[in-house]
């Protein structure tokens, strides 16, 4: 919030992805190495790392497309990545280590500061569940590779919405701060459970733009029957979760960007993202279900709220609702292809301006 202060102090607009992303990243970090997670340059480094990974993982490979080329092109492009495997796996492998090293360490230590992170979580339950050196590495990772990108683009796209239709911005506005109470600087965690319309403002940013739009790859472990078809054991099956929320059969206006949907008397009042309604599975759904749910949807809903509590937010001059593309970028997770530039105007300034005006 003070970043953004001072950008709306200095009249610059604010790059509203990367903004998000550093967010989402500075919690992970937080989450991962305690409150020195800025040390060293730490969050950082974690976001290069996570970057990485999302080019390695879900970047495009000649060889899908030219299979032809396999033969001749094949073997430089599979030693160049190969080569950056390595390279960002050693990079990840030295960070994890000190951190976990920084955590057993402050452990042994006696009357060390009793707050604790999942790091120290991880380690206190290591014997109980014969927990290696290595399953801790490849969790902390994976908190970062799906909760870093997931949330900051929910929170680019349901900016981008409500930059596209104005009264939703301002119907979201007047709830934040109708059940924030007055003179509160921010809003807090305890001030989110009144208000129905920013949750309506998230599960509608869900269904339109699911930030893993196929989940990820599943195999069946059994022959099944669903819906009439057999899928055999051992099938690779990937679930559209992009077109099941988009379905005309299932979603009333489907294209249109419609929280009122997921209010009470609403179309899809009854319907929510825990895995049990099939229609709107963002999170997935069994026993696969993303197990960050809850965090990230309090990182999302928590920023959210402050965004539009603290500030009244402006396109550039020149660039009108319409023009908002929301087009996607390919990869494991998406997030949109262009930049969304916003000015952020400190809510009260209007009226400060006018006092200090009349004075
Ligand atoms: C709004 C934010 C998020 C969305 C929309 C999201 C969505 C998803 C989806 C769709 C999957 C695949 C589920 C499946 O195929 O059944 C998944 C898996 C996963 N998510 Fe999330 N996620 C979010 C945030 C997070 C956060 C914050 C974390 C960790 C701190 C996290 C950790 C994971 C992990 C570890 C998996 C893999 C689980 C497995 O393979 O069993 N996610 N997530």
């Amino acid at each position: 919030m003070a970043k953004i202060r001072e950008a709306g102090a200095a009249t610059t607009a604010v790059d509203i992805g990367e903004m998000m992303n550093t967010f989402a990243n500075d919690i992970i970090s937080r989450a991962v190495s305690g409150k020195l997670f800025r040390v060293e340059g730490r969050n950082k480094l974690f976001r290069e790392l996570v970057d990485n990974n999302s080019v390695l993982l879900g970047g495009f490979d000649l060889e899908n497309y030219f299979p032809s080329l396999a033969n001749s092109l094949g073997f430089l492009t599979r030693w160049f990545l190969r080569n950056r495997v390595h390279e960002t796996h050693k990079r990840w492998d030295e960070l994890l280590e000190k951190i976990i090293r920084d955590h057993e360490r402050r452990k042994s230590m006696q009357g060390h500061d009793q707050e604790s992170d999942f790091t120290d979580v991880l380690l206190s339950v290591q014997q109980e569940y014969g927990i290696t050196r290595d399953h801790m590495k490849a969790i902390l990772i994976d908190m970062f590779g799906a909760g870093t990108d997931t949330s900051s683009s929910v929170l680019e796209v349901a900016m981008a919405e409500l930059m596209r239709k104005p009264w939703v911005m301002t119907k979201l506005q007047s709830e934040v701060r109708r059940h924030t109470p007055e003179g509160q600087e921010t809003v807090e965690e305890e001030n989110l459970a009144s208000m129905a319309y920013l949750r309506a403002v998230v599960k509608e940013t869900l269904r339109l733009h699911p930030p893993v739009p196929l989940l990820v790859p599943h195999l069946s472990m059994a022959d099944c029957v669903v819906d009439g078809y057999t899928i055999p054991s051992g099938t690779r099956v990937i679930v559209n979760t992009w077109a099941i929320s988009r379905d005309p059969e299932l979603w009333e206006e489907p294209e249109e960007f419609m929280p009122e949907r997921f209010m009470d008397g609403g179309s899809a009042a009854a319907i929510d993202f825990k895995g049990n309604d099939f229609e709107f599975v963002p999170f997935g759904a069994g026993r696969r279900i993303c197990p960050g749910l809850n965090f990230g949807l309090a990182t999302v809903e928590i920023m959210l709220a402050n965004l539009v509590y603290c500030f009244d937010w402006q396109l550039p001059d020149g660039i009108e609702a319409k023009d908002i593309d929301l087009t996607e970028v390919f990869g494991l997770s998406v997030r949109p292809k262009e930049k969304l530039m916003l000015f952020p105007k400190p809510r009260g300034h209007h009226s400060m301006q006018i006092t200090e005006a009349g004075h």
